[in-house]
């Protein structure tokens, strides 16, 4: 399949009439073809058009219709072949088991959803009947569904062109939600934000959906995705990337005459508590894996593990000695854009000249676009002192924090921001320390997991990836798993509706089969 650089609005593939710009392959720095001339603001009102003309046929199509759209987007990617795997890799720089991994990964997020819409409890339905001899007053006939928001903003993230892009997981549960979508491609990756885009483009039609189900926008700059979120027929955003990104988005929907949610995934550091016990018995190993963790990928996600909190001893010893070891000699690893890069060395540079930390070990040097992965430590004293040492470094880098006691360890995380993940590593005897710690953690964290890392998230239904700000915008939801479809839906209350009025839903003889909750009770099928 053939990149044309053209914005994808309705049925209609179009070349753009903005400033153009072209994809810059990772490893060489060298522009690739064709260029992506930007949307204009008309074209952006011409997909929002469609898209709020669309909602309300789309989201009353059944599930069964939906689950299967989902599938043939998820074929219509598989069919792309090779040609979507070398032109990822080229723009990306990562490599192709990686690419042909996300790939997996993202036909099975839209496989998972179309099993959420088959199986219908993400659509809550609760019928309370009506009692009318209740005294003193009789209970009226309720009927609850949660419905569609309305046409959703996604912007694709720079570091899984696939997974969390034009066709991942937000835009998989907005479309299982019943929201068309819109997507403001992301300029590392347009020629595989395109050639996923024809994939879905070609699904609407194939499953004979209104044209305005999706589109696909290219910009060179940021003002159609400011105009996207800021456009009032688009009723809620998914993104990926940068805390400021994130926050300039959340600022510009806040200030709408209408606030939308922002469901933005931003920055994080992850600790990683490595308890007496653990690090006693298999320091050692802890170490190698946790070197493999964080310079998978280039050390390129926001589940990496970039802050080690322990308490000095020859276990401590013991994990500094194989991580430095494994570090020193782990290749440097071509990074997704120059911008990337750039802002990594600089935020190495930037720790390696702090008074209070010093570096421990430095990968090998690599090529111009290449990241390093590098170990640093400080105490919790100066951790605590200062701030700038939790900010995100995006790549291969950690901080050890090294902590007198255990309840300096508790002081750590409590003046920790809030984090996608924290990672225990453990053995019987630290339970008492841990079962004292679960409260805080969870009152700061999406995920806790225990004798692993959070890189590579499962996709499955009780995964949380989220967590409290500046993790995530928003802590009461989930990027991943089958729990994101909750984004994009609210509830409505059906009072007293005639049957012949209520949707097909809510009607008494549950013509489209869905698991309800009868006055509390779920009702089996
Ligand atoms: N924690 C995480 O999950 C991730 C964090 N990052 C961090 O983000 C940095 C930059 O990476 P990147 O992926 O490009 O993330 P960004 O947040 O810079 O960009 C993500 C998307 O949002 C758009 N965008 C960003 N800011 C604005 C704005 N003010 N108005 C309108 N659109 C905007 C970008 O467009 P445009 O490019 O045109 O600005 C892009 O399409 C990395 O160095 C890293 O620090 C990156 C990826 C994941
Ligand atoms: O680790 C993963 O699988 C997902 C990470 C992620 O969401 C990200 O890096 O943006």
């Amino acid at each position: 399949m053939t990149v044309r650089g053209e914005n994808l609005i309705g049925a209609q593939a179009q070349r753009g009439t903005q400033a153009a710009f072209r994809a810059v392959e990772a490893a060489t720095g060298q522009a690739l073809e064709p260029e992506f001339p930007g949307a204009s603001l008309q074209d952006l009102d011409r997909a929002c058009a469609l898209a709020e003309a669309a909602f309300d046929t789309y989201r009353e199509t059944d599930p069964e219709t939906r689950a299967a759209f989902l599938e043939t987007i998820a074929a219509n990617i598989l069919d792309i072949g090779d040609d979507l795997v070398t032109r990822c890799m080229q723009e990306t720089g990562l490599p192709r088991p990686r690419i042909e991994g996300e790939r997996g990964r993202t036909v099975g997020q839209l496989r998972l959803f179309a099993g959420v819409l088959r199986e219908g409890s993400a659509f809550e339905i609760r019928i309370d009947p009506a009692l009318p001899d209740r005294k003193p007053l009789p209970r009226p006939d309720l009927r609850l569904r949660k419905v569609a928001l309305g046409p959703v903003a996604v912007f694709g993230a720079s570091n899984f062109p696939l997974a969390f892009s034009v066709a991942g997981g937000d835009t998989a549960s907005a479309l299982a939600a019943g929201c068309p979508v819109i997507v403001k491609a992301h300029p590392a990756h347009p020629g595989t934000s395109e050639l996923v885009g024809r994939a879905i483009q070609k699904a609407v039609a194939a499953s004979g959906l209104p044209e305005g189900v999706f589109a696909l926008l290219f910009d060179a700059g940021q003002s159609i995705g400011q105009g996207l979120v800021a456009d009032p027929r688009i009723a809620a955003v998914g993104f990926t990337g940068s805390r400021r990104g994130g926050t300039a988005l959340m600022e510009i929907a806040a200030k709408r005459p209408h606030p939308i949610p922002v469901y933005a995934e931003m920055s994080s550091i992850n600790p990683v508590l490595l308890f007496p016990g653990a690090l006693a018995a298999r320091g050692e190993a802890i170490g190698r894996a946790f070197a493999a963790s964080l310079t998978l990928g280039a050390g390129q996600f926001c589940t990496n593990p970039g802050l080690i909190l322990a308490v000095p001893g020859p276990g401590l010893d013991a994990f500094l000695a194989s991580a430095t070891a494994a570090l020193r000699e782990t290749p440097a690893a071509t990074m997704l854009t120059p911008g990337i890069h750039k802002a990594y060395c600089e935020g190495v540079a930037r720790l390696a000249g702090h008074a209070a930390v010093t570096r421990l070990a430095e990968g090998p040097e690599g090529t111009a676009t290449q990241g390093r992965a590098a170990l640093f430590a400080t105490d919790s004293s100066a951790f605590l002192a200062e701030p700038e040492l939790q900010e995100e470094m995006f790549g291969a880098a950690a901080l050890v924090v090294r902590c007198p006691d255990l309840a300096a360890m508790r002081k750590v995380l409590e003046h920790l921001e809030g984090q996608l993940t924290a990672s225990l590593h453990i053995t019987p005897e630290d339970h008492a320390a841990v079962r004292d710690l679960l409260p805080l953690l969870e009152r700061r964290v999406g995920r806790i997991l225990v004798d692993g890392f959070g890189t590579g998230v499962e996709v499955a239904h009780a995964m949380v990836h989220g967590g409290p700000y500046p993790a995530t915008s928003d802590g009461r939801t989930t990027s991943v798993g089958s729990l994101a479809i909750d984004r994009f839906l609210r509830p409505v209350s059906y009072q007293d509706l005639p049957d012949a009025l209520l949707p097909a839903a809510l009607k008494q003889a549950n013509p489209l089969g869905l698991p309800r909750r009868i006055d509390g009770v779920l009702e089996r099928r």
